[in-house]
C-alpha cells in the first residue's frame, strides 16, 4: 500500500495541487495530535466551504518533534471522528490538505523568523501543553531559538514590529486559566529581560489581540490498534492519522473588539463550527476541566490501579460508572457557579462522551503528568468542597490516595508512571518513611501548597492507603460507587 503523498492524494481526488498554494494565514506553535484533530480540522472545513482561502504554518516548539513526520507526508494526513451523537452513532475521515509549511526553528531559525514577514499571517494560535506558557529564566536573547515557547513567539513578534508590520490575533489553547494575559505577561517578560524597550512592548499591547480560550474535543491520536483496518479503508497507509470524537467546542473570550476580530478573520460559526464567542472563558473552563478531565484524572489513579485500561471499560463497568458518576454529582457539581441544571446536562453530556464506543482512550495517556493535572483538575475541587463546608469529597481523596500509592511505589509495573523527573524524585525519597504522607503532602514545591493544612486530609489519606495496602482498591470503590 502507497504512503500518503500529495500524488496519491491528488489521484484519489482527495485534494488538489493547488491546496498546498493557499496563503499562509495561520502560524500555529506545536504539531501535536490535540491541534491537527482541532485548529488545522476546523481551517479545512472553512476552506472547504470557501470561508477563508488559507493555510496553517506549524512551527516544531520542541527541540525533539514531529514536523519531520508531517512532512515525510507532504503535510496530508487525515482525521478520523468517531463517536455517538443522540446516541447515533457518527463516522467520518476526512483528508487534511491545510498544514501549508512546517518550520523545525531549531534546524531552520531563519526560516521561522521569516514567517512574522508575511503580511497575510494574522493568526497565531499555540497548544504548548499545561507547561508550555513559562518564561523560561535561562533563555537568552542570542538563542536561536531560545528554549520556552514564549520566547520564541517573542521573537517572532519582534520581527515583526521591526517590519512595521500590523500585529497578530493571539489565540492560545492551552488548558490554563486566562491563557490570553498569561501569555501577554510572558511575552512582556521576555522583552523586558532582552531588553527591547518601551517601543516594542507598547506596539505589542496595543497592535496584537490577546484572547483567552477553553478548548474542547477528545482526542486519543493515533488509532494504533486498528490502524491497518483503517488504512485499508482509506486505500492508503497514514501513519500520521488522528482519531477524535465528533464533539467539538472552542469558547474564546475577549472584549467586544476582540470578538468582532475573531468572527472577522476565523469565521468559524458560518461553516456551523461550534465556536463560542464572549467576555469571559472563566465558567466554561470550570465546567468542562472539572466535570471532563477532573473525571479522568480520578480514572487514571483509582480505575488504573482496579486494572482498567480505558475509559470505555471503566464507563462500561457498573460500579466505576457509578462512582464518576457519584463524583460528579455530590463532590463537583455542587461546588461549581453555574446553574446546576445546565452542569448536570453538562455532565450528562460527559459521560455519552466517555461511552464513545469507536474510541479507545487510553488511561496510561491520560495518567501522563498525573500530579500537575491533580493539581489544576481536582485539587481546587477539594478545596472548595472544604471551604463550603461540604468535608473532604471522598472519592476525590481516594484519588488522590491511589496517586500516592502508585507514585509511592506500590503498584510496581502494573501502572505507568510518567511524570516530570523532579516529581518523581520527591516521591522516591519520600516513599518507604514513617511519614510518607505527611512528607508528601506537606511539600509544596509538588501541590503549590501545603496540604497537610487542610483538615483531616492526611488521617484521610493514610485511612485509604492503610486499606489499600489490606484490601486493595475494589473494595474502596464499592462503597462509594
Ligand atoms: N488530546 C486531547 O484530547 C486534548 C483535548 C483538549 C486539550 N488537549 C490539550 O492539548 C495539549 C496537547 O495534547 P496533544 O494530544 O496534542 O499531545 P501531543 O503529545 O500530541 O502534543 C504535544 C505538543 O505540545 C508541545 N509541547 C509539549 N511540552 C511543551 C513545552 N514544555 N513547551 C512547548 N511545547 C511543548 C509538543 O511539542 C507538541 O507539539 C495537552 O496539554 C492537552 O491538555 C488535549
Ligand atoms: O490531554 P491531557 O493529557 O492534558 O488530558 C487528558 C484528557 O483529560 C484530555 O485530553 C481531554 O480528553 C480533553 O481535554 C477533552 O477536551
Amino acid at each position: 500500500m502507497e504512503r500518503l503523498q500529495e500524488a496519491v492524494a491528488v489521484h484519489l481526488g482527495l485534494t488538489s495541487a493547488q491546496a498546498a498554494q493557499r496563503p499562509i494565514r495561520i502560524i500555529q506553535f506545536g504539531e501535536g495530535n490535540f491541534l491537527r484533530a482541532f485548529v488545522d480540522w476546523i481551517v479545512q472545513q472553512l476552506n472547504n466551504k470557501g470561508l477563508f482561502g488559507g493555510n496553517v504554518a506549524v512551527v516544531q516548539p520542541l527541540e525533539n518533534g514531529r514536523v519531520h513526520v508531517l512532512e515525510d507526508q507532504e503535510r496530508l494526513y487525515t482525521v478520523i471522528l468517531e463517536g455517538l451523537k443522540d446516541g447515533k452513532p457518527v463516522r467520518s475521515h476526512e483528508l487534511i490538505d491545510s498544514i501549508g509549511k512546517t518550520v523545525d526553528p531549531y534546524k531552520d531559525w531563519d526560516g521561522f523568523l521569516a514567517l512574522a514577514d508575511d503580511p497575510d499571517t494574522q493568526i497565531i494560535i499555540s497548544n504548548t501543553t499545561e507547561a508550555g506558557i513559562a518564561v523560561n529564566d535561562g533563555d537568552k536573547v542570542t538563542d536561536q531559538p531560545p528554549a520556552g515557547y514564549p520566547a520564541k513567539l517573542a521573537h517572532l513578534l519582534k520581527r515583526r514590529f521591526d517590519r512595521s508590520l500590523p500585529g497578530f490575533l493571539i489565540m492560545p489553547c492551552e488548558l490554563i486559566a486566562d491563557n490570553g494575559p498569561t501569555l501577554h505577561r510572558a511575552l512582556i517578560n521576555v522583552a523586558e529581560r532582552f531588553g527591547w524597550g518601551k517601543d516594542f512592548i507598547d506596539w505589542l499591547d496595543r497592535e496584537n489581540t490577546f484572547v483567552s480560550t477553553l478548548v474542547d474535543r477528545i482526542v486519543p491520536g493515533y488509532p494504533r490498534e486498528d490502524a491497518q483496518e483503517l488504512w485499508e479503508k482509506l486505500g492508503y497507509e497514514d501513519q500520521n492519522m488522528v482519531k477524535a470524537e465528533p464533539f467539538l467546542l472552542w469558547v474564546v473570550a475577549g472584549d467586544q473588539t476582540a470578538q468582532r476580530k475573531v468572527d472577522e478573520l476565523l469565521p468559524a460559526r458560518k461553516a456551523g463550527i461550534d465556536l463560542v464567542t464572549c467576555d469571559d472563558v472563566q465558567p466554561y473552563r470550570e465546567r468542562k476541566v472539572y466535570l471532563l478531565n477532573g473525571p479522568h484524572t480520578t480514572m487514571a489513579q483509582v480505575a488504573r490501579l482496579a486494572g482498567f485500561k480505558t475509559v470505555g471499560q471503566v464507563m462500561g463497568d457498573k460500579t466505576m460508572r457509578s462512582f464518576i458518576t457519584c463524583e460528579m454529582e455530590e463532590e463537583i457539581i455542587p461546588v461549581q457557579t453555574l446553574p446546576k441544571e445546565e452542569l448536570e446536562n453538562f455532565a450528562a453530556a460527559v459521560r455519552e462522551r466517555f461511552d464513545n464506543p469507536f474510541v479507545q482512550h487510553s488511561l496510561d495517556s491520560i495518567g501522563l503528568n498525573s500530579v500537575a493535572k491533580f493539581v489544576s483538575r481536582l485539587l481546587p475541587l477539594v478545596t472548595a468542597n472544604v471551604e463550603q463546608g461540604r468535608g473532604l469529597p471522598k472519592r476525590i481523596v481516594l484519588a488522590l490516595s491511589c496517586l500516592l500509592w502508585i507514585y509511592g511505589g506500590k503498584a510496581g509495573d502494573a501502572v505507568k508512571i510518567q511524570d516530570d523527573q523532579k516529581v518523581i524524585d520527591a516521591f522516591r525519597e519520600a516513599a518507604g518513611q514513617e511519614d510518607f504522607v505527611n512528607r508528601i503532602l506537606s511539600d509544596a514545591s509538588i501541590w503549590g501548597h501545603d496540604l497537610t493544612r487542610i483538615a483531616g486530609l492526611v488521617e484521610a489519606v493514610q485511612k485509604n492507603l492503610d486499606d489499600l495496602a489490606d484490601r486493595g482498591v475494589q473494595p474502596l470503590i464499592d462503597r462509594l460507587a
